[in-house]
């Protein structure tokens, strides 16, 4: 690890070396939700994938944490975990000091895919689940509420169109503003902008940012993209590589907000981190390599063969019976 991974890496982010070693700061945010040695893997026998292994996270109220890892390592696993999806195998999550048992409206998750249904509008849509939260306001109380969230992701003159009247980005507004109208405690982001164009995906960086800086809700992004990582986040988390995939020391971000993207390119702390989270990532991703081929750098053998008589028949094996 480099000086800034090792430097900065958050001793809270580690429960069992928080206890250990962190000092006793009674101005420090509380964690709302923390995972204990969580581990969680998938089928059974040889067909048996081990995702996650010893995951320890502290996720503090009110502080935007970013999870960035390759493909396939278990970043929607962790986010299933955390809304209550999926049960660990080992270990325990909790919220609040109770353990997740299932689903709650207090964790509202945004998938990568939009998920809306396809017969209700972009009012409908968001709607239904206003509808079911908060079922004792009155009518008006939650059409007032939905529109305020529509208006939020600026979809007020699309508020009657249906998804496929829509474009990606747009749906993905829906997809955000129904799970903000229910007003989560925290907010579960798992690849929301990774479906879109890089246009779109930047408007959309700019408007989460805008309405988490507005609402200040506890929130964990789950990304592949370093870059935006460091725009969103005030802590930053490496997943290591799967399999057996373990959460590496966070990076604390630690640049001024409200943030600009075309700033932030010039600025030389936005660089030393993308530097710094993208070496941990890739040295992980190394070792884990190495690890796996049992320590052998990758050589081929090649088979001692010689063909015996290359004039041979040719047809006729091609023609045999198989
Ligand atoms: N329900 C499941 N049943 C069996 N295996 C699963 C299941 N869900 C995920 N996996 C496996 O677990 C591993 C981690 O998957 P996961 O989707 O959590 O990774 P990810 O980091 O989110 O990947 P990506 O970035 O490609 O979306 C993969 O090998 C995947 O095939």
């Amino acid at each position: 690890m480099n000086a800034i991974a090792s430097a900065e890496a958050a001793p809270s982010l580690i429960a069992s070396e928080a206890s250990q070693h962190a000092p006793a700061r009674t101005s420090a945010p509380q964690p709302i939700i923390t995972l204990r040695n969580v581990s969680k893997g998938y089928g059974s026998g040889v067909t048996r994938n081990e995702v996650l292994t010893g995951i320890n996270l502290n996720l503090r109220e009110g502080e935007f944490l970013a999870v960035v890892g390759f493909s396939g390592s278990g970043k929607t696993t962790l986010t299933q975990l955390l809304a209550g999806l999926i049960r660990p195998d080992e270990g325990e999550i909790m919220m609040d000091g109770k353990p997740i048992t299932g689903p709650s409206p207090q964790r509202g998750l945004v998938f990568q895919n939009y998920s809306l249904l396809p017969w209700l509008t972009v009012r409908g849509n968001i709607a239904l689940s206003v509808d079911r939260v908060f079922r004792s306001w009155s009518r008006a109380a939650r059409r007032e509420h939905v529109d305020k969230f529509v208006e939020m992701v600026g979809l007020s003159h699309a508020v009657h169109r249906r998804p496929h009247e829509l474009s990606g980005g747009m749906r993905q507004r829906v997809s955000l503003a129904r799970t903000l109208a229910m007003k989560p405690k925290v907010l579960l982001l798992d690849e929301p902008l990774s479906a879109l164009d890089a246009l779109t995906r930047s408007v959309m960086q700019d408007e989460i940012l805008k309405i988490w800086e507005e609402e200040r809700q506890t929130c964990l992004m789950i990304t592949n993209d370093v870059d935006e990582a460091i725009l969103v986040a005030d802590r930053i988390a490496p997943l290591n590589p799967g399999p057996r995939a373990s959460l590496g020391p966070a990076f604390t971000v630690g640049l001024d907000r409200p943030r600009d993207k075309t700033e932030l390119n010039h600025n030389e702390r936005f660089k030393q981190l993308r530097n710094a989270v993208t070496n941990y990532l890739v040295a992980v991703r190394q070792k884990s390599r190495r690890d796996q081929s049992g320590g052998q750098t990758a050589s081929i053998k090649r088979p001692d063969i010689r063909p015996a008589d290359l004039g041979g028949p040719r047809r006729a094996i091609l023609n045999s019976p198989v």
